[in-house]
């Protein structure tokens, strides 16, 4: 069965196809969207070596000229450098303005690829074809590209939306399952944000932690309803301009985690967990939030496998890393904050004082 959720933008719509073995009709779905010949698969080695020849083969039967790049596989080659090798390729290969360069991987591969391609030639065709949970069910979605900078998340990169987000679940059968489940914090943060309902059918399942003990039915839930969920807010407010702040809901925190922790020890997924629990703890502080409520999502986040306690830190480094923040507005630090499930408010009424006392509180 093939799902097509459109992301509707004023002027790069394009749509998320979701299929059990979609991978196969990469080069075919590909082959409707008007592109040049030329096309760059951009992969880790570990991914291309399970999918790699499938998606070639898919591309080149669809009369595509292809050839690949890979990077090693790890949120620490999100950098610069990783993007030059990319453009070193693309000069070898003379893409032109009209070639494509697909992402074939988790959201590492999926944010470098895209920023690539925006900048390469000031912008050529980009393709996703997400691999992890957390790619298929967020990354992939909405046009955030970048890398980051040894001090802070993500803090270089463009807004550049893709032609086509193609996702294959069947590829989730070899996912590690750490990365499972830091996919599935993104899930539960769409039902925090948005979807009560979700939030509750994740609440009925008996299992979230292991890939292999969710039934397909709840899987192809958990798939669309959190790809409808990104691609609502992304064709609201494109550019973050106000909705989209929402997305970043537990990020505040969690950024610090992983930069503070070199990219590498705590992955995206499993730093969004106990970011969720920090921000869940302070909006109980500041009143805007149930007790109860904040006991239900930080059960769904255990449930999933997650940690909910925060690693030794810093406070002071924390405190310093969240002025990096990209939603600091005028020198304020600002925090999406959950007043219900379901629902949201930014708010700019953190302040250090409170972030120390919630780190302790949450703390290991
Ligand atoms: N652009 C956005 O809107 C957005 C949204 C959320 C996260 N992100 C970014 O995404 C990144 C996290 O993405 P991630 O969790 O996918 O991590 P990741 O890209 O590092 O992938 C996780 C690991 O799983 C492996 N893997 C992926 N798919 C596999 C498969 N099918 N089979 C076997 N192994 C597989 C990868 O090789 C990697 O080792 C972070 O850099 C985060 O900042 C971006
Ligand atoms: O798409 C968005 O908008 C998000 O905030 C989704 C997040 O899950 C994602 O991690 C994003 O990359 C964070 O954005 P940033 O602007 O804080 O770097
Ligand atoms: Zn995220």
């Amino acid at each position: 069965m093939l799902t097509r959720i459109p992301v509707t933008l004023p002027d790069r719509s394009y749509d998320i196809l979701i299929e059990s073995g979609g991978l196969a009709e990469l080069g075919t779905r590909m082959g409707s969207l008007k592109l040049g010949k030329k096309v760059l698969l951009v992969s880790n080695p570990d991914i291309f070596d399970y999918y790699g020849k499938i998606a070639l083969y898919s591309l080149e039967k669809a009369g595509f000229d292809v050839s690949y790049h890979l990077i090693p596989a790890g949120e620490n080659y999100k950098t610069l450098e990783s993007i030059e090798r990319i453009y070193d390729t693309a000069l070898d290969r003379r893409l032109e303005r009209s070639s494509t360069m697909v992402a074939l991987g988790g959201g590492v591969i999926g944010d470098m690829t895209g920023f690539a391609a925006a900048t390469w030639l000031r912008g050529i065709h980009f393709v996703q074809v997400p691999t992890s949970l957390l790619a298929m069910v967020d990354a992939s979605i909405g046009g955030k590209t970048g890398v980051n900078h040894p001090r802070g998340k993500n803090l270089i990169g463009a807004f550049y939306q893709p032609r086509l987000v193609l996702i294959d679940p069947a590829v989730l059968k070899t996912l590690p399952e750490r990365e499972f489940r830091a996919g599935m914090a993104e899930v539960i943060k769409y039902g925090v944000i948005r979807d009560a309902d979700l939030f509750d059918r994740l609440e009925a399942a008996p299992k979230l932690d292991r890939f292999t003990d969710l039934d397909r039915e709840l899987l192809q839930t958990i798939i669309t309803r959190s790809c409808q969920a990104k691609a609502d807010v992304v064709s609201e407010d494109e550019k973050e301009s106000g909705l989209r702040a929402i997305l970043n809901y537990g990020h505040t925190i969690a950024h610090a985690i992983e930069s503070l922790t070199g990219y590498s020890a705590i992955n995206h997924g499993e730093a969004v967990g106990m970011g969720m629990v920090a921000a869940g703890a302070i909006a109980v502080r500041l009143g805007l939030w149930t007790e109860e409520e904040a006991r239900r999502q930080n059960a769904l986040i255990r449930k999933a496998g997650l940690e909910t306690r925060i690693p030794p830190l810093d406070v002071g480094e924390v405190l310093d890393t969240l002025t990096t923040d990209k939603k600091v507005k005028a020198g304020k630090v600002r925090f999406i904050l959950p007043t219900s499930i379901g629902t949201v408010e930014i708010t700019d009424r953190v302040t250090p004082d409170l972030v120390r006392e919630v780190l302790a509180e949450t703390g290991k």
